[in-house]
């Protein structure tokens, strides 16, 4: 049956690619998003588009929504450090009237991005969802705190929620992916000195304790992600909030990003050696057991020279843009 989905943050990379599986699905679209850091060309063609903020969500909101699916935040972990306050008030702020707004809509379903981040440094590998939540960022915090505030409103009010806490996204779909400005992900970076765009990639940390002294992360293609949240708006239960991670169970080193990479491109890519970023875990990779099982979740694009091939050619296409 189709449906008609509240997408905040829909200009963004994740919000996009999703928005347009929805669409594929024969879905109606709502994006509402203030372009603070997403681009007007990332909202698929078939979307009803609002340019505004999710703190006015009530201005649109209504009950001919059948959910809202929550990508709306800020997501620097290094700038969340300096600015603290930007987050707590854009992704909590944002997120609290936004829930307010669906409250008095009736809107009664909500599918959120949550994050590893929540997680902090980890207690062991692979991670699950009743691990500690320990985060080491205030991006991370604030994200935590959100979803603590969809357990309450899930308990007295009534919504159902589904968290899904995203490993490391990465990929594109089609003409849909990731152009952040300025850009701190690992694997778009790498891109743009194939593209002759940067000198060189800096590694961050060669000392950690892993196979080849470079961080760990669990690499998810953003097909595979949207999938996971058309299957989690049917998996939603009144009074429920269910939290899943998202990610493929495989680690992948920096060092085999930047290798992979350089197969995928042909470009030699060369690399320097960088010092440690701040509050960056050895390493992080997800079970997947709980979205596998809840959701029927069943992601088919694990392969990483898959994901980063896919990445290449949107990178490709966005470099003849400008
Ligand atoms: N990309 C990742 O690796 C990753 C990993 C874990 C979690 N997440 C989460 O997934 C979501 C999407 O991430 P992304 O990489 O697509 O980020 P993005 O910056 O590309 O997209 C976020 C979008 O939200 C919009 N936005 C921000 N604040 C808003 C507000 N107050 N009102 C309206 N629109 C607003 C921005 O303009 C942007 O288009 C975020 O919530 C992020 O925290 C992303
Ligand atoms: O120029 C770079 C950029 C990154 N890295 C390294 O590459 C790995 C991946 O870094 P990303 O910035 O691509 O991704 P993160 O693991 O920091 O962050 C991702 O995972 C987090 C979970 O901790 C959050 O979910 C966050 O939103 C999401 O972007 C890290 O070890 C990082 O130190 C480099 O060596 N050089």
């Amino acid at each position: 049956m189709s449906g008609k989905y509240l997408v905040t943050g829909g200009a963004g990379y994740v919000g996009s690619v999703v928005a347009q599986h929805l669409l594929e699905a024969g879905h109606e679209v709502v994006v509402l998003d203030n372009l603070s850091t997403g681009f007007r060309e990332g909202v698929p063609a078939g979307a009803v588009f609002i340019e505004g903020d999710i703190r006015d969500a009530g201005r649109w909101l209504d009950d001919s929504f059948d959910a809202v699916l929550h990508f709306a935040a800020f997501s620097q972990v290094g700038e969340s450090v300096v600015k603290p306050e930007k987050y707590w008030d854009n992704n909590v702020g944002g997120t609290m009237a936004l829930l307010a707004a669906m409250r008095e809509a009736g809107v009664r379903t909500l599918v959120f991005s949550s994050t590893a981040a929540t997680y902090g440094e980890p207690a062991g590998v692979p991670i699950t969802e009743t691990d500690p939540t320990a985060p080491t960022s205030p991006y991370g915090a604030s994200k935590l705190a959100v979803d603590h505030m969809i357990t309450g409103e899930a308990a007295a009010h009534g919504l159902g929620a589904v968290s899904l806490r995203y490993f490391n996204v990465a990929g594109a779909y089609g003409a849909y992916g990731e152009r952040h400005d300025p850009e701190s992900h690992l694997i778009p970076l790498v891109l743009q000195v194939a593209l002759g765009r940067r000198e060189t990639i800096s590694v961050f940390g060669d000392d950690y304790p892993t196979p080849d002294g470079t961080c760990v992360r669990d690499y998810i293609h953003v097909a595979d992600l949207a999938e996971a949240h058309l299957l989690a708006l049917r998996a939603a239960r009144p009074g429920e909030h269910l939290i899943c991670n998202l990610g493929n169970g495989n680690g992948f080193s920096v060092r085999e990003v930047i290798d992979t990479a350089r197969k995928v491109t042909g470009h030699p890519i060369p690399e320097v050696v960088a010092p440690r970023r701040g509050g960056d875990p050895a390493v992080l990779v997800a079970s997947a057991a709980a979205a596998r099982e809840k959701l029927g979740w069943n992601p088919s694009r694990a392969d990483l020279a898959d994901i980063i091939a896919d990445a290449w050619e949107f990178a490709q296409h966005i470099a003849k843009e400008r």
